[in-house]
C-alpha cells in the first residue's frame, strides 16, 4: 500500500473547504462529556428460534442487557475520568460519513479526557493485524471532517473471523493496552466484531469491542438499527444519476437505460432511489426470489414494459435493477453455487466450466461471453460473488434485445427497433461528501461509541433511534451484537434445521411493509406516464437543504407491525394487570402472552416508555 494516510487532503476551495467546517448536530444526551447510562433488559436473539445456539456460540457476551445513553442530571457528581485508550478500524467497504465516526469518537474521547488516546489503524484490518497505526489528533482530522471515501486510514479485507486473524487482532489490542477496539461496517464487520468480543472476553483481554453500523447498503436493519451511515448519501447520488438518465431519455425518446446500483444481498438503495426519482421499471431481487422468476421471466416482464410503451408511442425508458438480482434468479443462483464450491476445492478457473453439472453447463453456454468470464471471478470474503463485477444490466439489454427482435420477427412487436444504453452507478456514489444526515449520525455513533468503551459494554453496536425526528428528538442506545443474530437454516417450518455460524444477517425489503406497497401502487403509472421525479443534488446549505433531511425508505419506514403487536398487547394486558402496575408485572404480563421476539419488540419500541404511561399510571 502507497497511500500516505493521514496526511492532510489538499481540500479544494469552495464546496469542499466548507464541508470540512460543517459542524455536526448533536442529540441532547451526547452534547457533555459524560452520560448517564441506563440499563434495561437482558436480550435474547431476533430470531428466538436460534437463542440456544447463539447462546452457545457466545457464552460470555450473549444475553447483555440493552442500554441507552441520557444526559447526566444537571447535578451529577463529575469524578476524574482516567484516559482511555481506543483504536479504531475501518472494516467494511466505503460508505460516506465513515471519517465523522472517527471524528465523533475523537472528540468525546478527548472531552472525556484530553490525556485518552485514539490509534487509527492504517490499512483497515490487515493494519490492525500488523499493529501498524497513527495517532488520531485534530490535526490528521482537519482536512477528512464531513468528507467521503475511507482515505484517512483505508481499508484491506472486511474480515476478522480467522483464528489466526482474530489471535493477531488480539495481540495488537494487548501491546496497545487498549481499553476499546472500534470497528467501523456492516454486517460481516460487526458480526466478526461480535467473534472477536466474545474471543477477547474468553482470553481475558480487558479491550472492549464496539461495533458500528456503516455501510452503503442499508441493509444492516433490524428492531435496534434503523439504518446504516452512508445510506442516505448513496441514495441521493444514485437518485440524482438516475433522474439525470431519465431526463436524457425522454428528451430524445430513443434509448432504454438499464442502471444497476449497489446492493448484494438486498435491494434497498435501487428501492430507495426508484421512491427518490420514479423510473419506468424497478426489478427488485427479493421480488425475484420470492416469485421464483426465472431468468427468461424476467426478460418477458421486462419486454412486456417496452411493448405496452411502444403501443403509447414511447421507445424510451429507465429500468434499475440491484447487483443482487443475479443471484436472485434460482437457475443463476444455482450455477453460482457450483461456481463457489469449485473456487473452494481450488479448482483452476479455466477448468471449472467443463466441471460444471450437464444443465449448469448449459446454463453457462447460453449465457454471453463476458458474463461468463465474470461469473468465474474469485469471490469475496464471505464466498458470495463479485456481484459488484457482474455486468447484469449489460445481460438483461442482451437478452431483452434479443427478445425484441424474435417478437418482431413474429409480428408480435411493431415498434421501434429496441436500443439500450447500460450504466452501473457504483463507487461513484460510494465515494461522495456525505449528506448532513450522514455527517450528523455519523459523528453521534462516533461519540456514543466512546460512552459504551467508559461503560465497559463489549460485544455491542451503538445506536441512534428516532432518525425520522430533528436530532434533538434522537435516542441513543447500545445493543448487543448477539441479540442481531441469527442461523441460517435449511428448511422452513418448525422442523427447520438452524445450520453454520451464528451472524448478522442483511435484512432484505420488506414487502409486506408500507414503503413497498406505496411503490407497488404506483408501479403501472411509473411504467407508462413517465412520472419522472428531479431531486437534484444534495444540497448542503440554504433553502432546500433540508427539504427531504432522510430518504423516504426510513421516512415511510412502519412500525405497522410494531404497532399492531402493541395495540393488541394494551388490550390484552389491561385485562390482566392494574394501571399503574411496575415495569415487572408489566413485563410479565407481556411475556405470558407474546414470543420472546415480541417481548423484545415492545419493550425496546420507540413507544415503549409512553406504555405504561399512558395506559396504566
Ligand atoms: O470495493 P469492492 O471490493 O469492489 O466491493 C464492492 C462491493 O462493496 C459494496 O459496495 C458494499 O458492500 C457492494 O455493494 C459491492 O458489491
Amino acid at each position: 500500500m502507497n497511500a500516505d494516510f493521514g496526511a492532510p487532503k489538499d481540500l479544494a476551495g469552495g464546496l469542499q473547504q466548507r464541508r470540512s467546517l460543517y459542524q455536526p448536530t448533536l442529540p441532547p444526551c451526547l452534547q457533555g462529556a459524560t452520560v448517564k447510562v441506563e440499563y434495561g433488559d437482558a436480550t435474547t436473539t431476533i430470531d428466538p428460534t436460534c437463542a440456544n445456539v447463539v447462546a452457545e456460540a457466545f457464552p460470555c457476551t450473549y444475553g447483555q442487557p440493552l442500554v441507552s445513553f441520557v444526559a447526566p442530571p444537571p447535578d451529577a457528581v463529575d469524578n476524574d475520568r482516567a484516559p482511555i485508550r481506543v483504536g479504531v478500524v475501518f472494516s467494511g467497504r466505503q460508505s460516506p460519513g465513515g471519517h465523522n465516526v472517527i471524528w465523533g469518537l475523537h472528540d468525546a474521547l478527548k472531552a472525556y479526557n484530553p490525556h485518552s488516546v485514539l490509534y487509527g489503524f492504517v490499512g483497515g484490518t490487515e493494519g490492525l493485524f500488523a499493529k501498524k497505526t497513527i495517532e488520531i489528533t485534530d490535526d490528521v482530522l482537519a482536512s477528512y471532517k464531513n468528507q467521503g471515501g475511507f482515505d484517512l486510514l483505508g481499508r484491506s479485507i472486511d474480515q476478522i473471523r480467522s483464528n489466526k486473524q482474530v489471535n493477531a487482532a488480539m495481540t495488537t489490542c494487548n501491546n496497545l493496552k487498549l481499553d476499546g477496539l472500534v470497528v467501523i461496517g456492516g454486517v460481516t464487520s460487526n458480526s466478526d466484531a461480535a467473534q472477536l468480543a466474545e474471543a477477547l472476553v474468553q482470553n481475558n483481554c480487558k479491550t472492549k469491542v464496539v461495533g458500528v453500523p456503516v455501510s452503503l447498503n442499508g441493509d444492516l436493519k433490524n428492531q435496534f438499527v434503523e439504518t446504516t451511515v452512508g445510506f442516505d448519501t448513496v441514495c441521493k447520488v444514485n437518485s440524482q444519476l438516475v433522474s439525470n438518465v431519465c431526463l436524457d431519455a425522454i428528451s430524445a425518446g430513443k434509448y432504454y437505460y438499464f442502471v444497476r446500483l449497489m446492493g448484494r444481498k438486498a435491494s434497498h438503495v435501487a428501492f430507495e432511489c426508484a421512491l427518490q426519482s420514479h423510473p419506468n421499471m424497478l426489478i427488485l431481487a427479493e421480488e425475484v426470489a420470492l416469485s421464483k422468476l426465472t431468468l427468461m421471466e424476467v426478460i418477458n416482464k421486462i419486454c412486456d414494459g417496452v411493448q405496452a410503451r411502444a403501443e403509447l408511442g414511447k421507445f424510451h425508458g429507465v429500468l434499475l435493477i440491484p447487483e443482487g438480482l443475479i443471484e436472485s434468479i434460482p437457475e443463476m443462483y444455482a450455477l453460482l453455487q457450483e461456481i463457489n464450491i469449485l473456487h473452494n476445492n481450488n479448482v483452476p478457473v479455466a477448468e471449472m466450466p467443463s466441471q460444471l453439472s450437464p444443465w449448469a453447463a448449459a446454463l453457462f453456454q447460453f449465457l454471453p461471453p463476458f458474463i461468463r468470464r465474470e461469473l468465474l471471478l474469485h469471490q469475496e470474503s464471505d464466498n458470495s460473488a463479485q456481484l459488484s463485477q457482474i455486468d447484469t444490466e449489460q445481460l438483461l439489454a442482451h437478452l431483452v434485445e434479443a427478445e425484441m427482435i424474435k417478437r418482431t420477427k413474429e409480428g408480435r412487436y411493431k415498434g421501434r427497433k429496441f436500443s439500450s444504453v447500460c450504466h452501473f452507478f457504483g463507487y461513484q456514489a460510494r465515494g461522495s461528501v456525505p449528506s448532513n444526515f450522514d455527517c450528523d449520525y455519523a459523528y453521534a455513533l462516533g461519540r456514543i461509541s466512546l460512552h459504551m468503551i467508559a461503560a465497559g459494554l463489549t460485544g455491542y453496536m451503538a445506536t441512534v433511534a428516532n432518525l425520522k425526528d430533528p436530532v434533538d428528538k434522537w435516542r441513543c442506545a447500545a445493543a448487543p451484537l448477539t441479540a442481531m443474530m441469527s442461523v441460517k437454516r435449511h428448511l422452513r417450518g418448525p422442523g427447520a434445521i438452524p445450520i453454520g455460524k451464528p451472524a448478522i444477517h442483511p435484512s432484505p425489503i420488506d414487502l409486506k411493509g408500507k414503503a413497498y406497497e406505496l411503490l407497488r401502487e404506483k408501479a403501472s403509472s411509473f411504467l407508462l406516464d413517465d412520472f419522472y421525479r428531479t431531486p437534484g443534488g444534495i444540497q448542503y446549505e440554504g433553502p432546500g437543504c433540508n427539504a427531504k433531511p432522510i430518504t423516504l425508505t426510513i421516512e415511510n419506514q412502519d412500525y405497522m407491525g410494531d404497532i399492531e403487536i402493541l395495540k393488541d398487547c394494551l388490550s390484552k394486558v389491561r385485562t390482566m394487570v392494574k394501571p399503574g402496575c411496575s415495569r415487572e408485572v408489566l413485563k410479565a404480563a407481556i411475556s405470558s402472552m407474546l414470543s420472546v421476539t415480541d417481548v423484545l419488540t415492545v419493550m425496546s419500541h420507540p413507544l415503549n416508555a409512553e406504555l405504561p404511561l399512558y395506559h396504566f399510571n
